[in-house]
């Protein structure tokens, strides 16, 4: 980490060096307004922990080059091969100084370093399982999606966008956007605004012991968004796994039953999934 005010390097050039023009197809949108660069580490909160950073998809390093000066150890994941050794290389200094890890794979797949902070702007066809990756982990985040998936992350209850994902990531951490970013802001240009969500983890208001059953308890209760929460959890058994949907029902208040799903906040549905896995045998599900 460094006090002096960092010159960082262009992203023009990093793209020329490394002889890439982005490929949509396989999620490459680099960011090339250098504005947006310099503030993305800053959406981390002032105390947070810098000591190990990890980035999702490092493309040429134009954001790994702004959190290797505002981190002590920054480990990058990119799939892509050949910008995977270009960072190695480019970065050569800070890979021999112990300062940056380049890992190659899928961020899927890889098995992740103890990070302290995760900053990144995501591969966006990927972006709901790398979230839902790295939400349980309880870390602070600044992440780019496509700016629909943030809105829908933010959703409150009663709104059109508040859904599954909503009611699970509001699970893990308090989601705000913190800026919405034109698609100038990249190269190749996204077809669609983007924004930067920060999540900051927070100890959930209800306390739920099976994770699993508590996500897909929530997932099958939004197929059935318009019905009441008493029908929800009777037609939707088979995704939740609820062996004795009945037994379930009688055990909750009348006021819950006779809400729509999207009405419930996330602790509601916590508490829900927590009754109903007290109250019923819980097969596989869906
Ligand atoms: C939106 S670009 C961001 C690049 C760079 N961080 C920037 O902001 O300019 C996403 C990057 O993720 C990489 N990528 C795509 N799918 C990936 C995956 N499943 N796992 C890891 N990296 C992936 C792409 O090759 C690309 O470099």
């Amino acid at each position: 980490m460094t006090d002096a005010t960092p010159e960082f390097r262009d992203p023009d050039d990093l793209r020329r060096r490394a002889g890439v023009r982005g490929d949509p197809d396989r999620d490459q949108h680099f960011l090339v307004d250098d504005r947006v660069l310099d503030r993305l580490p800053g959406y981390l909160p002032g105390d947070a922990d810098r000591s190990h950073v990890l980035e999702i998809g490092g493309g040429t390093g134009a954001l790994t080059d702004r959190l290797l000066a505002a981190a002590d150890r920054v480990t990058v994941v990119e799939r892509d091969r050949d910008l995977a050794a270009f960072l190695r290389e480019e970065f050569t200094e800070a890979v021999d100084a112990g300062a940056l890890d380049v890992v190659e794979g899928d961020a899927l797949d890889v098995v992740l370093p103890e990070f302290t902070a995760c900053v990144s702007n995501l591969p966006y066809g990927v972006s709901s399982e790398v979230a839902f990756r790295l939400l349980p982990l309880r870390r602070p985040m600044a992440l780019m999606f496509q700016a629909e998936f943030a809105d829908r992350m933010v959703a409150e209850p009663g709104t059109s966008e508040y859904g599954r994902l909503s009611v699970s990531a509001q699970h893990y951490a308090d989601v705000q956007i913190v800026e919405r970013i034109p698609p100038e802001a990249f190269d190749p240009q996204p077809r669609v605004e983007s924004a930067v969500v920060r999540c900051l983890p927070r100890a959930p208001d209800y306390e739920v012991d099976d994770e699993a059953f508590f996500l897909r308890f929530v997932k099958a209760l939004f197929t059935q968004r318009r019905k009441t929460v008493r029908n929800a959890i009777r037609n939707t058994a088979h995704i939740s796994g609820l062996a004795d949907a009945d037994a379930v029902v009688d055990a909750v208040d009348e006021d819950t039953l006779s809400k729509r799903p999207g009405e419930l906040p996330p602790a509601a549905f916590a508490e829900l999934a927590e009754l109903a896995h007290e109250t019923s045998e819980i097969g596989p599900g869906q």
